[in-house]
């Protein structure tokens, strides 16, 4: 079944509470995801776009199931991975990166010490990266470096969906570059599944094939990117494709 869905969503809402100013006033909630429905396909990059506080991080967490929330969320895989803007707050800094990238291992059992260290030097050969980083401390590496050690941390355990929120907003551009071509190339050879979050619209292009267009919590457009891209149905749409500089 090669070709189903890996992640189907069907009218997802989330609420967060809003804190009250004295213990007597009500209860109240804020709606933050608003209606949300979408499917993504195995071995599919799709991109979600939205500004500032439009939803997208809450979404991610929804699907890991971080969340309370309404309506359906199906995951036909195991658990999905993430890759994080900052890999500073997912890499444990008082570890080595030797032990940092055995740790999916370890945990999940199964594979001698052996095994883990000839997975661990495949997998960093695959982020390209060399042997004698796994003896760093994650400050002593540059972002990029970082970067490929999440990439890398976050595949150990060979997940078929990966969630990347912001994976390059920190980077420079040359890094940038370099990062997403290689994601681009794991995605290719690991048929992975990639939930790409970004408020770059350009970044959005590079790594897509299709994209979600949110505000305010909610899908305004979705589809394939050149269509979204260049025949957008949303007045919204357009105005971020204008804001970014791809329309005029
Ligand atoms: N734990 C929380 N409690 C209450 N409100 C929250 C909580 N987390 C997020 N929000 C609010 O929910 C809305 C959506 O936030 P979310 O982080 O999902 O947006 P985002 O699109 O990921 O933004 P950004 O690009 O800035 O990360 C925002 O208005 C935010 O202030």
């Amino acid at each position: 079944m090669m070709t189903e869905n890996i992640l189907e969503v069907t009218d997802l809402q989330v609420f967060y509470p809003v804190s009250r100013k004295t213990p007597f006033e009500k209860k109240k909630s804020i709606q933050v995801l608003k209606d949300v429905s979408f499917a993504m396909k195995r071995g599919e990059v799709l991109g979600l776009v939205g500004e500032s506080g439009s939803g997208k991080t809450t979404l991610a967490r929804s699907i890991l199931q971080m969340i309370p929330y309404e309506g359906t969320i199906i995951r036909n895989t195991e658990q999905p991975q993430m890759v994080f803007q900052d890999p500073y707050g997912s890499l444990n800094p008082s570890k080595r990166i030797a032990w940092i990238l055995e740790e999916p291992l370890r945990l999940k059992g199964g594979l001698s010490k052996e095994e883990r260290v000839l997975k661990v030097k495949t997998m960093l050969e695959r982020v390209g990266l060399e042997e004698k980083i796994l003896e760093h401390y994650p400050r002593e590496l540059s972002g990029g470096q970082r970067q490929r050690i999440a990439i890398a941390a976050a595949l150990m355990l060979e997940p078929e969906l990966l969630i990347a929120d912001e994976p390059v907003s920190a980077l420079d551009v040359t890094i940038q570059a370099q990062i997403l071509a290689l994601l681009k190339e794991i995605q290719k050879e690991m048929n992975l599944s990639i939930l790409f979050i970004s408020h770059d619209l350009r970044v959005v292009y590079e790594m897509c094939d299709h994209v979600l267009i949110m505000q305010q919590g909610q899908i305004r457009e979705s589809g394939d990117v050149e269509e979204v891209y260049f025949h957008h149905k949303d007045p919204y749409t357009g105005r971020l494709l204008k804001a970014a500089g791809i329309l005029v």
